[in-house]
């Protein structure tokens, strides 16, 4: 494994690699730094949670001349969260040279945004649509960027953004690095890709798996009603440290919200109908661990980088299956272990055959806990708590209490009882989600599948600074148009 050292970094960044407690580098670090340090384009391709923000900071942050107060380097980012996330990581690296980074994004007010870009940021992370108005604005002028990221390339170049990318790059000028990044990359984005970049270097790190190897990955075989108790059930038998639940539409996300805690659990939602306030409190929240499970759209499906992670639901399937490796990579992230659970309906079995397909890896089928497994789980940790403190002596004090009680009361029934107290037995209130149907995928000429995809416009509508959604071309058929139209309003 090679070190930082090794990298060509100047010593500020090296010092501040340091001080984030990075002391190796990841492969795609070790891979993609050097390339990039040497100015050529680059697409960088690398497992989730495996570092590819600091293999696109460190070089971008080298180029900067810290004494020039010009806007030096953009990273666009497909949500607002990630672009947040993003600008952290910069600042961080870029602390001891002085560079400073300003995230630009959709909901947030203008003005702010306005008053930050006075204090002459040399970096800027940015979603597409806001970055745009600010360009037009001439609030943010380009004419002397060196670098531009694609943080989530294969997101950025898909039908949603890529009209609001092409608006932006139109705009560079002529002379610029780009750097495009992405756990996936499909073949047909990557060739679109190369014709806006200068002979890219193409940096894979080679893995057998396009997913994580340290996250397993499992199935529940469900019908469509039964799926908020399999949750439930699987919540009480896993007890994650922190969960992320994705649904599929935004009602979706908040009626598994409404269940969740209509059954004592710690939930909150997140997808883009939420006040721009609201969403970044929900993520501020569940990075603290003050809630434990976060449910969400496909908005927080890629990029986020959440410590304490430990299971990731796909309560429906996604969309693609590009989207299942993003969404499972919320956990299992910096070589920790994480458990991925996939709920697929009897219809759906293909879906996940296409899944396994495209991550090279079998996915586990899973027999489901019931309410008597999550119950016998229940006794044995009551029973083992209770004789722990028994070992521990820690019940001498209560000893004279336990002698009236017993004189009282028959001994076995006493027992039976703190062990119920102790159990926490899990609620049963009857919770009705309004049901979704399968997942579909429509066949299109050539053999290929054509997944439902359309713009993130539901994630960060366009005023609101993000997805191109309501630029979404609309050369489909009625069927495949209003299926997309359906999608943009849902997320
Ligand atoms: N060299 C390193 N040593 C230790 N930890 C690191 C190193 N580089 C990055 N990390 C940590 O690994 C985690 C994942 O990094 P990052 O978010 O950049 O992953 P990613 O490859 O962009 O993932 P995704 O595809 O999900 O966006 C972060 O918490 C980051 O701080
Ligand atoms: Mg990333």
């Amino acid at each position: 494994m090679k070190t930082f050292n090794e990298l060509n970094i100047e010593a500020n960044v090296l010092d501040a690699l340091a001080k984030m407690g990075f002391e190796t580098t990841t492969p795609i670090q070790a891979q993609a730094i050097p390339t990039a340090l040497e100015g050529k384009d680059l697409i960088g391709q690398a497992q989730t949670g495996t570092g590819k923000t600091t293999a696109f900071g460190v070089p971008m942050i080298q180029k900067i001349d810290p004494e020039n107060k010009d806007v030096q380097g953009i990273v666009i980012a497909p949500t607002r969260e990630l672009a947040i996330q993003v600008g952290e990581e910069l600042n961080r690296i870029g602390h001891n040279k002085g560079v400073k980074t300003v995230p630009i994004y959709g909901g947030q007010d203008i003005t702010r945004q306005i008053k930050a870009l006075k204090r002459r940021p040399q970096l800027i992370t940015a979603t597409p649509g806001r970055l745009l108005d600010h360009i037009r604005r001439r609030t943010i002028k380009l004419q002397n960027i060196e670098t531009v990221v694609l943080d989530e390339a294969d997101e950025m170049l898909n039908m949603g953004f890529i009209e609001d990318i092409e608006a932006i790059l139109a705009e560079m000028p002529q002379k610029h690095q780009t750097l495009l990044f992405s756990a996936t990359m499909p073949k047909r984005i990557q060739l679109l890709a190369e014709k806006f970049m200068n002979q890219p270097e193409i940096v894979r790190v080679k893995s057998k798996q396009l997913t994580v190897d340290h996250i397993d990955q499992y199935y529940y075989d469900v019908k469509e009603n039964q799926k908020f108790d399999v949750l439930c059930r699987s919540l009480d038998i896993e007890s994650p440290d922190l969960a992320i639940i994705f649904g599929r539409t935004k009602k979706r996300v908040d009626e598994v919200v409404e269940g969740l805690l209509k059954r004592g659990y710690s939930a909150e939602g997140i997808h883009g109908d939420i006040p721009q306030v609201k969403r970044e409190k929900v993520i501020k929240r569940f990075k603290d661990q003050a809630t434990d499970i976060l449910v969400a759209t496909d908005v927080a499906a890629r990029g986020l980088d959440i410590s304490g992670v430990t299971h990731v639901y796909n309560f429906d399937l996604p969309q693609d299956p590009e989207s299942y490796v993003h969404r499972i990579g919320r956990t299992g992230r910096a070589g920790k272990k994480g458990s991925a659970y996939t709920f697929v309906t009897p219809r759906e079995m293909d879906h996940l055959k296409t899944i396994e397909k495209l991550t090279k890896r079998q996915i586990e089928k899973q027999s489901f806990p019931t309410y008597k497994d999550v119950m016998e789980g229940l006794q044995e940790g009551a029973i083992e708590e209770l004789k722990q403190t028994v070992w521990a002596h820690e019940g001498d004090n209560y000893r004279e209490a336990a002698k009236r009680l017993l004189s009282e009361e028959d001994a076995v029934d006493v027992v039976a009882s703190a062990i119920k107290l102790l159990a926490k037995e899990p609620s049963q209130t009857p919770v009705n989600l309004t049901s979704v149907e399968p997942l579909r995928v429509k066949r299109v000429k050539g053999g290929g599948q054509q997944n439902n995809r359309g713009g993130r416009g539901g994630n960060q509508n366009r005023r609101g600074g993000g997805g191109g959604g309501r630029r979404r071309r609309n050369n489909q058929k009625q069927d495949g148009g209003n299926r997309r139209n359906n999608r943009n309003k849902n997320q």
